[in-house]
């Protein structure tokens, strides 16, 4: 079982919410989810869930703003004060098995181009590298990693990442036990403000406190 380190709720002075309002996502002819209505908030770990194919991806890249809905609104506030686009993509953070790393780059450099952009919550680059059991792995290019090692870097950049909100789609593709505890662990360690959303067909990925949302019901 997972659980956050905490249960209390929220004691970010200035909480998040995401709030939408009958989101509906049409692909062609053939309606994903429909009327779609729910506050996220803060401190709290929502697991998205459903079938293969229902939409649970294409509800999270709606709600981190990668993906228009075909009808519906989506709007983000901390606290009373409505957030815009840009800003709301600085407080969050993304790992998918869908999304690319920089084949170019070696580890190290992978890491330290991402925190000359994003602020860590304070995890020096030796510490992640060695948090990520990726030692031997340090200046290796990107290209020769295997599915594994990448989807454990991917999750790395977005755990240490400082962000109100952290986006999971899927996030135990491809990790084997040790980096599936690695990644039990990494949830946990979390802050307590933080706002998890994890797209998940396993029970295992997300904590049972977790708020269940079956986007079947939306259909
Ligand atoms: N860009 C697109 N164009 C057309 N159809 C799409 C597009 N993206 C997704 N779909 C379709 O939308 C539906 C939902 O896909 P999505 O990837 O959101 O499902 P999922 O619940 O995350 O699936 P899985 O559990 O297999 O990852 C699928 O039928 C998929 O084929």
């Amino acid at each position: 079982m997972i659980s956050r380190a905490t249960s209390e709720k929220p004691k970010a002075l200035e909480p998040i919410s995401i709030v939408t309002t009958s989101l509906s996502k049409r692909f062609n002819r053939e309606w994903i989810f429909r009327n779609f209505t729910h506050t996220f908030s803060s401190g709290n770990t929502y697991a998205i869930t459903g079938a293969n194919g229902s939409g649970k991806s294409t509800l999270l890249q709606i709600l981190w703003g990668q993906t228009p809905p075909t009808s519906g609104e989506i709007k983000y506030y901390r606290c009373t004060e409505e957030l815009d686009g840009e800003q709301i993509f600085k407080s969050l953070t993304i790992a998918t098995p869908y999304m690319d790393l920089i084949e170019e780059f070696t580890l190290e450099e992978q890491l330290k181009f991402h925190f000359s952009l994003r602020k860590s919550r304070g995890l020096s680059i030796d510490e992640m590298i060695d948090t990520l059991y990726l030692g031997k792995a340090r200046h290796k290019f990107i290209s020769n990693f295997s599915s594994g090692m990448r989807q454990r870097v991917k999750l790395g950049l977005a755990f240490f990442t400082e962000a109100d909100i952290i986006f999971l789609d899927e996030p135990s593709t491809n990790l084997d036990q040790q980096a599936f505890e690695w990644y039990r662990k990494q949830l946990h360690l979390l802050p307590p403000t933080c706002m998890v959303l994890i797209a998940s067909n396993q029970s295992s990925e997300y904590p049972e406190s977790a708020h269940k949302i079956d986007i079947m019901q939306f259909k």
